[in-house]
């Protein structure tokens, strides 16, 4: 059978095995319901508009937009509350929205209903500068609060590419640039507040608590990071800060190969630096990068690094590091010092999705996201790479290497369905490459709608039928962001 008919098969197999814990969906929004929506928000709160639904219906990604049948703005969460109930009353649909910035199809409305659009609920509720912490409701994006501490000396680190909500980013788990250092949304989410699908307000860790650590009990907190809006709808989210680092160092350095480049990650993080950053950009990359930036970095497999620290200790980690990278052959280290060139080196970095979609103008991106324990990663991006050639693709790569995680994209034409089917033979040979290394199908995008085939394999029939269960007790008449995740 042929590669792309065993794939179809698979993907039918998985997708029968969905046992949706739903009662009674109902399909559409009535007038009745409509209304009441529009008692709790107010008017101007409220839109049935095909155009603000179209935009609703979507994220960045290439997944179809499903518009959703209404949009609501609430301002609070006793509104979010009062809407959740009346949609659990009249069995409707509800897709959480944040910045609507995801790239597995999270908010899709698969079954039309509710998005609710936390973009107005914006307080950054808590600061409690002394305890290194910060509650925030879920129209706060990560820039924002950065903004807000920046004469704090604190600061938040998870930093995917877009200026994504922080209650967006707990639900998808997300993380970025920093989180070999700092941790990923998993390690810095210290309490959430959820709105249940019935209406019921949960603390997750408790009302008002704002701990370092807990043990006390089950870890609902890192049940609702990663559910992907399908367990309730996150109203507010307690997160860790950091100092901002006394000195800061950023370089970037040419390798040999993309094999070279993940053998030296490894070395360097098994040399005990504390790296801030390593990211790893091939050649494909680093050429669509400057063009899009109007850059001159050299076509080669490169590592983007920083370093933070005092400024003693900065340079002892310097010294290490340019010891190791010299013995997998670096070229040259270009080093950024001034806060300006740091952000510029930084931005054409965070703009490689675009960068790599730019290499097709007109293009859509599909965009892949595997994990792999890090000792495994020099082998799986290299034969990643051999595959692209072999497949006739163009897929630049960019990785957050210190964390074993990477991702093409693979910028296409709508029409052209010849090479979309090639791209998604691909993708699932990449992930299929990863599970067997003992990696996960998404290291930080989540499952969304693109990743659900994947579930069953990389956590199990038990572990799977565990998602279900929880998901059933949570959410019993399955209406919470239908058809994604489990
Ligand atoms: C250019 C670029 C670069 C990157 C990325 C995107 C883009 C466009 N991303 C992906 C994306 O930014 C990330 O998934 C964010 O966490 C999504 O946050 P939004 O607020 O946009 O959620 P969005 O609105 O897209 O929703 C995503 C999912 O979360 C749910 N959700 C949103 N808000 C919720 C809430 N308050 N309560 C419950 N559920 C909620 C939604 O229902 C949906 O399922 C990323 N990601 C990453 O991890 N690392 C990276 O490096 C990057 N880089
Ligand atoms: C090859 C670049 C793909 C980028 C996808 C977005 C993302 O997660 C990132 O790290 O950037
Ligand atoms: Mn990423």
């Amino acid at each position: 059978m042929a590669l792309w008919s065993i794939l179809k098969v698979r993907v039918r197999a998985s997708l029968r095995n969905f046992q949706r814990p739903l009662t009674t969906i109902a399909s559409r929004v009535d007038e009745r319901v409509r209304v009441r929506l529009g008692e709790v928000v107010g008017s101007g709160n409220v839109s049935s508009s095909l155009a603000v639904r179209e935009q609703h219906g979507r994220d960045e990604s290439f997944h179809a937009c499903k518009p959703p049948d209404v949009v609501v703005w609430p301002e609070n969460t006793a509104q979010v509350r009062q809407l959740a109930r009346i949609c659990y009353d009249h069995s409707v649909p509800m897709v959480p929205y944040g910045t609507g910035t995801g790239i597995e199809g999270g908010v899709v409305a698969e079954e039309g209903g509710v998005c609710f659009d936390l973009s107005r609920m914006t307080d950054i509720v808590d600061l409690h500068e002394e305890d290194l912490d910060v509650t925030v409701q879920p129209g706060v994006t990560r820039v924002a609060l950065n903004t807000h501490l920046r004469h704090t000396g604190l600061w938040f680190p998870v930093d995917p590419g877009a200026d994504a909500s922080l209650c967006g980013m707990a639900a998808t788990s997300a993380s970025g640039t920093h989180t070999t250092r700092y941790g990923s949304m998993r390690e810095n989410v210290a309490n959430l507040e959820v709105v249940l699908a019935d209406g019921r307000l949960l603390h997750t860790a408790g009302e008002g608590r704002h701990t370092r650590k807990t043990s006390a009990g089950y870890n609902l907190t890192n049940l609702f990071v990663g559910s992907e809006g399908t367990l309730g709808i996150i109203t507010s989210a307690t997160l860790r800060l950091f100092p901002q680092p006394e000195a800061v160092a950023s370089a970037v350095c040419p390798m040999p190969s993309v094999t070279a480049a993940g053998e030296c990650t490894l070395q360097l993080l098994r040399s005990g630096v504390p790296l801030a950053r390593i990211e790893l950009l091939d050649d494909v990359m680093m050429d669509a990068c400057n063009r899009y930036k109007g850059l001159d970095y050299a076509v080669q497999p490169t590592l983007f690094l920083e370093f933070h620290g005092t400024p003693a200790s900065v340079q002892e980690q310097i010294r290490t590091a340019e010891e190791v990278l010299s013995g997998y052959g670096a070229g040259q280290l270009r080093w950024a010092l001034a806060a300006s060139e740091r952000a510029r080196l930084w931005e054409a970095r965070h703009q490689a999705y675009y960068a790599a979609r730019a290499l097709r103008p007109g293009s859509v991106g599909y965009v892949t996201d595997v994990c792999v324990p890090i000792s495994k990663l020099p082998e799986v991006i290299t034969t990643t790479k051999e595959d692209l050639i072999q497949s006739r693709l163009t897929g630049p790569i960019a990785g957050h290497v210190g964390d074993g995680n990477f991702h093409c994209i693979l910028a296409f034409s709508e029409h052209g369905e010849q090479e979309r089917q090639r791209i998604t033979e691909f993708c699932h040979r990449l992930v299929t490459r990863a599970l067997a290394v003992g990696g996960t199908c998404t290291g930080e995008h989540g499952v969304g709608v693109g990743k659900r085939g994947y579930l069953l394999d990389e956590v199990g029939e038990t572990g799977l039928e565990v998602m279900r269960q929880l998901k059933r007790a949570l959410d019993p008449k399955g209406l919470m962001n239908p058809g994604k995740v489990v």
